[in-house]
């Protein structure tokens, strides 16, 4: 029997070196792969713990990459447990900017007092 692996312990391998993915309900690790997928490693990456089923099918992968993926199964998904929920990747993208969001209030506080200093001169 195969292993059977929790929505949550998928999601947490999710980096470069560590990336699994869920393509109908089965679980891929796709680690060493990321560097020779012909349609690029970030497609992939971005699908890292999370289920890309839709992805792969949208593209018409041919039926080498699907005996490739094959090769590349370590079990199955418990449809049972309980769903992660993924922030969308713009978010996350976007989450490294909000230090500049921050920096621009600090600037402007630091004009306000400045231009009050000079006002009241
Ligand atoms: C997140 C899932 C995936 C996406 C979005 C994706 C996307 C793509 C794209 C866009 C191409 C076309 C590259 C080009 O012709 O310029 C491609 C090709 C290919 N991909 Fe993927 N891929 C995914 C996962 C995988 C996985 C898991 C495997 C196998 C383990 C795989 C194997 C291949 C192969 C062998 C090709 C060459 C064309 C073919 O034989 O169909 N891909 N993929």
């Amino acid at each position: 029997m195969s292993t059977v692996f929790t929505y949550q312990e998928i999601a947490e391998h999710n980096s470069p070196k560590d990336t699994w993915i869920i393509i109908d309900d089965k679980v891929y690790d796709v680690s060493k792969f990321l560097d020779e997928h012909p349609g690029g490693d970030e497609i992939i990456f971005d699908q890292a713990g999370r289920d890309a089923t839709e992805y792969f099918v949208d593209i018409g992968h041919s039926d080498d990459a699907l005996k490739l993926l094959k090769s590349k199964c370590i079990g199955s998904v418990d449809v049972t447990s309980e769903k992660v929920i993924f922030k969308p990747r713009e978010e996350e993208k976007t989450e490294g900017n909000q230090g500049n969001g921050q920096l621009a209030i600090i600037v402007a506080i630091l004009c306000f007092i400045i231009g009050y200093y000079f006002l009241n001169e």
